[in-house]
């Protein structure tokens, strides 16, 4: 993939429910020159979510078949039998706009980024207050059936152990204040 040194990237990672994804809207709106990464997905699309928007969502042969192409930056599985990845044609697209792609992924695929563009990206993870209130959200959300919800809060605990990882770590337990913090990071980040 064409990269030039100038090719920044931003990581947002966390376990689900953490508040990624309303951290991610908050940056997005503050900074024009972020776009968000759209990453390819073959779980089901929710009912508040556009295909195009929030995902490309594509069955599991397509997904195999972009794997076998060589089309992923990195894919991983998330949760069994969910596979999740970032297209290198989705970051060179908002490249080519002269635009810093924000990804939202899980803390593996945040791993691969990093060790593939150790210059030039930024990662922040987003720590919950505890597992129980990570359950909470995930429940008020409405988003997941009983399995789903059980699957994200089962791996928490280890996505958690991970942070270390990350150039940033931001306790979300008062969502202001972590997307002023997040706000922060970000600008540094892009003025350096
Ligand atoms: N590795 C990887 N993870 C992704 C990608 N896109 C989304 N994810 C992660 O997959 C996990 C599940 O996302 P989602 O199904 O939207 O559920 P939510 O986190 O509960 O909103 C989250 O940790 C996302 O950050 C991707 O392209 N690659
Ligand atoms: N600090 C917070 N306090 C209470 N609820 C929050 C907080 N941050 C986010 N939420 C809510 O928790 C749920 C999960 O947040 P979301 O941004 O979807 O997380 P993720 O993208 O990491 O799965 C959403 O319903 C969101 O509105």
């Amino acid at each position: 993939m064409p990269f030039l040194p100038n090719h920044k990237i931003i990581i947002i990672t966390a376990p689900s429910g953490a508040g990624k994804t309303s951290i991610t809207h908050f940056l997005l709106k503050e900074f024009p020159q972020l776009a968000f990464s759209i990453s390819v997905a073959t779980r089901k699309r929710r009912e508040n979510e556009k295909e195009g928007k929030d995902y490309y969502f594509i069955s599991e042969e397509d997904f195999t078949r972009k794997v076998q192409h060589n089309e992923f930056v990195e894919w991983e599985m998330v949760y069994e039998g969910k596979y999740y990845g970032t297209l290198k044609s989705e970051l060179e697209r908002i490249w080519h706009n002269q635009q810093v792609p924000v990804l939202d992924i899980d803390v593996k695929g945040a791993i691969h980024v990093q060790q593939q563009y150790p210059d030039t990206t930024l990662s922040i993870f987003v720590e919950p207050p505890s597992v129980d209130e990570l359950k909470r959200r995930l429940s008020s959300r409405g988003t997941e059936t009983a399995e789903s919800l059980q699957a994200r809060v089962n791996k928490a605990s280890y996505e958690i152990s991970f942070k270390h990882h990350f150039h940033s770590v931001i306790l979300n337990d008062n969502l202001d204040k972590a997307c002023k913090q997040a706000q922060e990071v970000v600008k540094k980040f892009l003025n350096a």
